[in-house]
């Protein structure tokens, strides 16, 4: 089953620049799909378009259907009703998805209060729970900390666990493992890649990093300057690129692997 539809999308800057161009693509129900593409090829303002979360002044045409609603012009209240059930949201930078002014367990209580109806003792059982999932040690620690207090790759973490609080149909994770320590990245990589594939949700995943999206993906869709560039399962991609600017992504991904097979050779 279709999950997300896009079709013919086109996203302007308030100036009318297309930043985005006629981008179409799907995700099924359980599929993963990666957006790969370098800095500014539209990635993100996909995303976004997907959730109606565009920047003001920006504007949008063509289609984007998620779990059956049409997002493009959709009224807002049409939208909040989407986000979080139909579709979550991981960003690069965790401190922009929570409230700083809150304690993570909240953040986590709220949208799982909502879905299950649980209160009192047994929502902070399942909030605790929700936190030791995304391997959180001491839960009831973080879930008293303010966003501040833990550390970047704990709140990345957090947003996770946040995110999952709905079981959306669709995760989408946009350069969720960009701005942590290489040593984090890998493991919170291989959290996501697990707690996806163990409630079969679907995925869709942004990054500039071939290699990253080949750990967490089965199909990708290489961008460049807001348009579509060449679509592929992620194996016909990295063994055939057939666009000279994928070409130019796997060879550059590659390079970076065998400098590190020569740094590790005895
Ligand atoms: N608020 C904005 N106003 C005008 N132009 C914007 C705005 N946000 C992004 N852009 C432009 O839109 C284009 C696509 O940006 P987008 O953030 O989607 O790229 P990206 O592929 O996600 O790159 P990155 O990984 O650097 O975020 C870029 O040229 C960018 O400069």
């Amino acid at each position: 089953m279709t999950l997300l539809d896009v079709s013919g999308l086109t996203v302007r800057a308030a100036g009318g620049r297309a930043l985005v161009t006629d981008l179409s693509f799907t995700v099924d129900s359980g599929e993963r799909l990666g957006l790969i593409g370098e800095s500014g090829s539209g990635k993100s303002l996909t995303t976004l378009a997907v959730l109606g979360l565009l920047p003001e002044g920006m504007t949008v045409t063509g289609s984007a259907v998620l779990a059956g609603t049409q997002v493009v012009g959709a009224p807002e209240k049409r939208l909040t009703a989407l986000r979080g059930r139909d579709a979550a949201v991981v960003f690069q930078e965790p401190l922009t998805a929570l409230d700083p002014l809150m304690r993570v367990g909240r953040q986590i209580a709220g949208p799982l209060a909502r879905r299950t109806g649980l209160k009192g003792r047994a929502l902070r059982d399942a909030t605790y729970e929700a936190l030791d999932r995304v391997r959180l040690p001491e839960p009831g620690r973080v879930a008293r900390a303010f966003p501040h207090e833990i550390s970047g790759g704990q709140r990345q973490r957090v947003a996770l666990a946040a995110a999952l609080a709905c079981e959306p149909a669709l995760l989408i994770a946009d350069e969720p493992t960009t701005a942590l320590d290489v040593s984090v990245q890998a493991e919170m990589l291989d959290l996501i890649d697990t707690l996806v594939r163990e409630r079969e949700m679907a995925v869709l995943f942004v990054s500039h990093d071939l290699a990253v999206v080949a750990k967490v993906t089965d199909r990708v869709l290489v961008m460049k300057d807001g348009r579509a560039v060449e679509e592929g399962a992620v194996r016909d991609i990295v063994g055939a690129p057939r666009e000279a600017y994928t070409r130019d992504l796997v060879a550059s991904a590659r390079a970076l692997e065998s400098a590190l097979d020569l740094r590790s050779a005895p």
